[in-house]
């Protein structure tokens, strides 16, 4: 699969014009991304980070990262996903990035998602969606989504069996067995939890355009 990551990442650098300030997202598909405009580099202004590790991977090309207080509202997103549906809503977050993530889609013109061929599904909720919690949340939070969705929430762990701590200092859950036919409705329903920060839906705010990576590359 990397390489259809990487044929995706190629594509989206064709939407990339000549002094923009480019946002990025977080992940592996998205490494791609920050090689191949690292090679642009000169013909950028700057870009702004959805995440630490984005951050020292840019600043490693020697690219400028920006805070987006400081910029306004940006002309071009591009980031991965977990899952794609038809209408290019998406779950995110496998890489504990979106409330960051959802932040920088909502202020840009034109979010540009790239995936593999294996990220796109029929039906939300294969992929368990990623719910990020104010700690001393995480509890109500799950019981409270149960009750919700019927979805059995996970809270992420690492291999060592410590929680997952998000750049913000927050924890997440992840909420298996959902069928998401109504993503708009959930993503909402989810955001009015008290303690929830933010949810791995991006239903409200979908993809402008997704590309799948490929010989050559779909673009959705
Ligand atoms: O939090 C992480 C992000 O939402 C990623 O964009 C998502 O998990 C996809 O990551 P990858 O490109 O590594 O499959």
């Amino acid at each position: 699969m990397s390489e259809s990551k990487r044929l995706a990442a190629e594509k989206a650098i064709e939407y990339v014009e000549d002094g923009m300030i480019v946002g990025v997202g977080t992940g592996s598909t998205v490494a791609y991304f920050i090689d191949a405009l690292a090679r642009i580099k000169d013909r950028i202004q700057a870009t702004v980070s959805s995440s630490e590790r984005s951050t020292e991977l840019l600043r490693g090309h020697g690219i400028e990262v920006l805070d987006l207080n400081a910029t306004g509202s940006l002309s071009l997103y591009v980031d991965g996903a977990d899952e794609c549906d038809p209408h290019k809503r998406l779950i995110k977050g496998g890489g504990a990035a979106l409330t960051r993530e959802k932040i920088i889609a909502e202020a840009s013109e034109k979010f540009v998602c790239i995936v593999d061929p294996s990220k796109r599904v029929d039906v939300l909720g294969k992929f368990p969606l990623p719910v990020e919690v104010i700690p001393m949340a995480r509890s109500l939070a799950a019981r409270q989504i149960l009750a919700l969705t019927g979805g059995q929430p996970v809270w992420r762990q690492n291999s060592e069996g410590a929680p997952v701590v998000t750049d913000n200092g927050n924890w997440v859950l992840d909420i298996h067995n959902l069928s998401i036919t109504d993503p708009v409705g959930i993503e909402q329903a989810i955001n009015q939890i008290p303690g929830v920060v933010s949810v791995g839906l991006f239903a409200r705010r979908p993809a402008d355009v997704v590309i799948v990576g490929g010989e050559p590359p779909l673009v959705l």
